[in-house]
This record gives structure tokens, C-alpha cells and sequence, in this order.
């Protein structure tokens, strides 16, 4: 136990973990009262790396708000180093997870179709993560929830190169990295193959007993040898097989592999139950997350299976639940706005119509702000907002999104809305919202 305050305002409790950059502490944040994750750096490598590393990731997980990947709310530099702050997942890694006994392929589906939707989005945004590995993917109750974009490069990082293959885990290396080659999306989908192998054997692919598994000779194997054949990988086989394609060019998007599990967990869900005798093999806090992430990915696959959506819930969505947009950034397209930037502006206008209401009200054109009059009250009283999903249609002028929030006084929601936006002199506004 230390009484070490951070930056005024995290005080530190426990250490969670430790990797190869710095410990990971449990703190408590003393002014917004919550449980945070602070993860040091700076202990170990050249200062000047971390502190590049940690911009990064900061700045690349802001960018995503994706539900599945691990929010980072700030990052500090004291004396004693540099901190990140993170939201804290109550549930150990997935290597942790898989530690006693594999995962059946339903399980491994379920707890990795969610981080597949988050790695397609950042696919999306042009950003590489380049570390998935079941150390970094986190089984919390929500779900499991991806982290540690410190080596991820974002469309604009082109100077970053070797990072990846000095900091990154040889076991899950896709062969065109391990022989000197740029990462790009199609090495994250062998990533998450080589995550999926982990999950179904218990060991990193390459793993072998009577041979030597340091980080040379497996990244060796992996330039030279096939991949492993999964024996229990069951209805996942084919899709193992695809993800761990030598050839980048004939593995799936990461978009398909999100489908190919999503699709394949509602069949699951339609004919069995969760395994009772793998299940009595787990602890109650990783079946918590497992079946978390089987709500999640029900709202998420709904979604991509029946665009038309879910009965909505809150009535305050149709006239003022929903319009919104930055103050920031309102876009300034030279012509018609792209798909990105009409996401980008969902996405801000959330954050801005939660945070103040009339900053939201604003990015109303007038006609529209004169049919809500209930706005104010309603966005006053939405907390903790998540994107869940977003898909804008520029020829229609259309962004659809699926969040969940916290209304205050009547719980959870979820809802799927869409606005529909105009270009008023380069800035987009919403001239009106439907939720659903
Ligand atoms: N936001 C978080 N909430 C809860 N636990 C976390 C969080 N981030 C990391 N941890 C835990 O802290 C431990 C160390 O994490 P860290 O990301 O530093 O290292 P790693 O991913 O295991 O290794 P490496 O640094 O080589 O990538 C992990 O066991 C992980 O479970």
C-alpha cells in the first residue's frame, strides 16, 4: 500500500501488473471520484521513447472511443516519470484467462468479435496497431476491451518503422514483419489469428516444446514454417486458416473477420448455451465477461446483420436526443464531406452535447433547434456516453450511430440514431434526428 499521489490527483493503491514498459497501478482519481489505471513510464528504456509511445497511444485511443478499446483519459509527467491514465478493466488479460485451461471456439469467438470491431474501425482510420496479442486485450465486464496502442501508427506517424519489431511480441509477428516488411492492416488480422491460436491451445503459435521458443527462433519459424493446424479450433478453422495466410493479400479484411465472428456467435447463441464444463473451469469474473461481451456483440451484430435496427428506447432521442457536433471541428470540406469526417462529427457531437448542451444546441441548423424543445433536458441529463458503432452515408448526407449511455434518473439505454446533416457555408449542421 503507498499513499504516492500523482499529479495532484491519482493516488495510488495497488499494482495491477507489470510489462516490458513500466508497472501498471490500480489508483483512485480524488477529483472525479473513480478507479483509474495508471500505467509508468520511463523506467526501463530511453525516457524520450516512452514519452513518444504514450503520446501516441493517448492520442490514438482519443481518436477511437472505440466501447472496446481501453480509454485513456490523461497523460502526466512528474518527476518520478511519465503516467498514463487509463480507465481501469476489472478482469485479467486474456493470457492470463487462458492460463489454466483454453478457450472453446464460442468462447474465443465471443470475447474476440468485439476487439475485431475495434480494430476495423481504427483499420478505417488509417491507424496499424501492431501489438495485438492476448496480453493486451483485457476481460472486463463489459466485454474484452483492447489496449496499448504505443506502437500502433496512425496514418500521419510515417516515420515510425522498426518500433514494432523491437517492442512488439515475436509470437504474433505476421511473417512479412518478421522478414523486415511495414505493418499494415492485414498484419493485425494474422495478429488476431495468432491471438486466436493462443486462446484455443493455451500457447503462442510457434510455441514448441522441444524446440527453442526465444524471440529469434520463433520469429524464424514464423518467417519459414506454416502456420500451426489448430486441432479443436472446430467451426473457426477456416477462418484461422484465412487470418494466418502467408500471403497478406489473401487474408480477410479485419472488417470480414469481424462479421465471420459476430455471425458465428448469434448462430452459437441460437442453438447452445455457454459450455457448462468449460465454463466450471473459469473463474465467475471471466464468465462475467464473456457474457458481457455476448450482449454487446448482440447490439453490435443486430447492427450489421438488420441495418433497420432494435425497437428504440428513449423518447427524448426523436426531438433532442440526438443531433449534435463539435464545436471544435465543425468540417470544413472543399466539397461534399467524406464518410470520415461526417463519423468524426457524430462522434464530437456527442461528446459536445453531453458535455454542454448549448454547445450542442448550436450545431442545430434553426429550423431543427425550433422543433426540440426538449434538447436542454434531455442532453442534461445523458451521462457517460459510448459510441458504439458509426457508419455515415456521404450521398444520402446521412450518419448512423449506436451508442449507450447513462440517462439520469432512468438508467441505462441504448439507441441507434441517425442525422441527417447539411452543409451550411463548409460547417455541417443537423438539420434533423431520428432514434430508433
Ligand atoms: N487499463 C488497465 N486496467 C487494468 N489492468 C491493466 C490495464 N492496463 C494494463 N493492465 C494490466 O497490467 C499488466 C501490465 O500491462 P502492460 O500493458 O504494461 O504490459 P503487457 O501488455 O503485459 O506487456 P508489454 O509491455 O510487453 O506489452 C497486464 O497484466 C494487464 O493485465
Amino acid at each position: 500500500m503507498t499513499s504516492q499521489r500523482v499529479a495532484g490527483r491519482y493516488t495510488l493503491q495497488h499494482e495491477i501488473g507489470h510489462g516490458a514498459h513500466g508497472a501498471v497501478w490500480a489508483a483512485h482519481d480524488e477529483i472525479l471520484g473513480r478507479t483509474v489505471a495508471l500505467k509508468r513510464l520511463g523506467a526501463t528504456a530511453g525516457r524520450g521513447d516512452d514519452a513518444i509511445r504514450a503520446e501516441r497511444e493517448a492520442r490514438l485511443a482519443a481518436q477511437l472511443g472505440h466501447a472496446h478499446v481501453v480509454a485513456v483519459y490523461d497523460l502526466v509527467t512528474e518527476a518520478s516519470g511519465a503516467w498514463l491514465v487509463m480507465e481501469r478493466v476489472e478482469g485479467p488479460a486474456l493470457s492470463d484467462v487462458v492460463r489454466d485451461a483454453p478457450l472453446t471456439p464460442d468462447e474465443a469467438a465471443r470475447l474476440l468479435a468485439p476487439v475485431a470491431d475495434a480494430l476495423a474501425q481504427a483499420h478505417a482510420l488509417g491507424i496499424v496497431h501492431r501489438d495485438v496479442k492476448p496480453s493486451n486485450i483485457l476481460a472486463g465486464p463489459e466485454g474484452a476491451k483492447l489496449t496499448d496502442f504505443g506502437i500502433a501508427r496512425g496514418s500521419d506517424d510515417a516515420t515510425l518503422t522498426r518500433t514494432g519489431l523491437v517492442t512488439g511480441s515475436p509470437a504474433y509477428l505476421a511473417p512479412e514483419i518478421a522478414t523486415g516488411g511495414q505493418a499494415t492492416p492485414a498484419s493485425d488480422v494474422w495478429s488476431l489469428g495468432a491471438t486466436l491460436v493462443h486462446l484455443l491451445t493455451g500457447r503462442p503459435p510457434y510455441h514448441r516444446d522441444d524446440l527453442d521458443n526465444g524471440p529469434l527462433a520463433v520469429v524464424y519459424r514464423i518467417a519459414h514454417e506454416d502456420p500451426p493446424v489448430v486441432p479443436d479450433a472446430g467451426w473457426l478453422a477456416p477462418l484461422l486458416a484465412r487470418t494466418m495466410a502467408k500471403d497478406p493479400k489473401a487474408r480477410p479484411t479485419m472488417a470480414e473477420v469481424r462479421g465471420h465472428l459476430a455471425r458465428t456467435v448469434v448462430a452459437a447463441e441460437q442453438t447452445m448455451a455457454m459450455p457448462a464444463v468449460r465454463a466450471s473451469r473459469r473463474t465467475t469474473r471471466v464468465i462475467a465477461a464473456i457474457a458481457a461481451a455476448v450482449v454487446l456483440l448482440v447490439l453490435v451484430t443486430a447492427l450489421v446483420l438488420r441495418p433497420d435496427g432494435d425497437e428504440g428506447t428513449s423518447g427524448a432521442g426523436k426531438d433532442s436526443g440526438s443531433p449534435g457536433t463539435t464545436t471544435t471541428a465543425p468540417t470544413t470540406p472543399a466539397a461534399a464531406p467524406t464518410a470520415e469526417e461526417m463519423e468524426t462529427f457524430a462522434r464530437n457531437y456527442v461528446a459536445t452535447a453531453s458535455a454542454d448542451p448549448s454547445r450542442g444546441f448550436a450545431m442545430l441548423t434553426p429550423g431543427y433547434q425550433a422543433a426540440s424543445p426538449e434538447y436542454a433536458d434531455f442532453w442534461g441529463r445523458v451521462r457517460r456516453p459510448q459510441i458504439l458503432t458509426v457508419t455515415a452515408d456521404p450521398a444520402a448526407m446521412t450518419v448512423t450511430y449506436r451508442y449507450k449511455y447513462v440517462l439520469a434518473g432512468a438508467g441505462r439505454r441504448s439507441e441507434l440514431v441517425t442525422l441527417d446533416l447539411v452543409d451550411q457555408g463548409g460547417s455541417l449542421l443537423i438539420d434533423n434526428a431520428t432514434s430508433r
